[in-house]
């Protein structure tokens, strides 16, 4: 890209004009004028307008180039330059990269997934009001169900039998930690605050999000319990590296307010895939991010009427969730993780049917 001080003498000289000529043209003083085209000195805003109207040059273009301008001025005696401009490009990357996604930018094969959904979904909502206690246990079997996958992806051996021993009937399993009970009593209880979230005007929000990691390392990790982290962490086994600790305010904001601007325009599944993508890449969190990420995707799910999308702890299943979320991270291709999600999703409202 040219610089600006070459797009002004270049333009110049392509119109036949003069320092002069054009200082008169667009009112503004002839020294001035030459310092811009040495690059001594940036114009403001204004000056750029009139020197691109007087110059017959679109002034968005022009623009362009004196905003680049002023970020090199910024940063040319910073040593630190190029880590900053790249931190500077995720975060504009992440403010301006999905906004505007919609229904028509998905893949045929993710609007197909979706179509299928919203047909399951459809014949979900036809079967309510459901017979109380049939409602109740199906939540007890698909909350133990969930609360068993989520805590096994992040390593906890409790079975599935084990965790509703722990969780419904309050029974110590030998052999196993302290730490292990606590995670699936904590999930557990995370998934009861969920399903009062679903009845109530409430919607997600930075107190709400504190508030399930809270739940969730409660007991474990009194420390960073519904706190953002001060501390740089890496992912075991990933090439991505979530941010610095500096940027997790900031980040955090742009996160809800994501949030808040896409929630009426989304297909609920993929604001919910989002939501979750972001925050387990944002990894606010020192430890229960993947565990308060996969909360946040179910209460945006079932705010939205559908059930809850439960993803496998087994080896295979968590090595395609990883590589689905390092599609995102490392080669901006949401299309996998989006379909991960749209499956778990699509058998959650197969099965819930199965049983009504
Ligand atoms: N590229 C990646 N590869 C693997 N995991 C990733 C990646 N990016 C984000 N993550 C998330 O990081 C989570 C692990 O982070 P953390 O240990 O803080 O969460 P957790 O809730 O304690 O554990 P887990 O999510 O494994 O249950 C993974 O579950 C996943 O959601």
């Amino acid at each position: 890209m040219k610089t600006l001080a070459k797009i002004l003498l270049e333009n110049r000289q392509n119109n036949g004009l003069s320092v002069r000529q054009l200082a008169q043209n667009c009112g503004i003083d002839a020294a001035l004028v030459s310092k811009f085209e040495n690059g001594n000195r940036l114009p403001t805003e204004e000056q750029v307008r009139l020197l691109a109207s007087a110059l017959s040059i679109p002034f968005a273009e022009m623009r362009k180039a004196w905003l680049a301008e002023k970020v090199y001025q910024l940063l040319e005696d910073e040593e630190d330059a190029l880590e900053v401009l790249s931190l500077a490009e995720s975060r504009v990357e992440y403010l301006v990269g999905k906004q505007s996604l919609q229904l028509e930018d998905l893949s045929p094969r993710v609007k197909a997934l979706l179509a299928e959904i919203d047909v399951l979904k459809a014949e979900w909502q036809a079967k309510r009001p459901l017979n109380q206690t049939q409602l109740r246990k199906m939540k007890e079997f698909f909350h133990i169900e969930y609360t068993y996958e989520s805590n096994r992806i992040e390593g906890n051996t409790l079975t599935l039998q084990e965790t509703h021993l722990v969780v419904n009937e309050g029974i110590t399993v030998g052999g196993k930690s302290l730490r292990e009970h606590l995670e699936a009593i904590n999930h557990a209880e995370a998934i009861q605050y969920v399903e009062e979230l679903v009845g109530d005007a409430l919607d997600f929000n930075p107190r709400v999000l504190l508030e399930l990691h809270y739940l969730i390392l409660k007991g474990i990790d009194r420390e960073n319990a519904g706190k953002y982290r001060n501390v740089p962490v890496r992912i075991a086994g990933s090439a991505h590296v979530p941010p610095q600790p500096y940027l997790l305010g900031k980040l955090m904001e742009d996160y809800f307010l994501h949030y808040e601007t896409q929630k009426r325009i989304m297909h609920p599944v993929i604001l919910a895939a989002e939501m979750h993508e972001r925050l387990v890449s944002i990894h606010p969190f020192v430890d229960g991010n993947g565990r308060s990420s996969r909360l946040v995707m179910n209460l945006i799910l079932q705010k939205h009427g559908y059930t809850i999308a439960n993803l496998k702890g087994d080896y295979a299943s968590r090595m395609e969730y990883y590589r689905a979320l390092e599609a995102v991270q490392v080669n901006n291709q949401p299309e996998v993780f989006y379909l991960l999600v749209g499956n778990a999703v699509k058998l959650s409202l197969q099965k819930h049917l199965e049983m009504t």
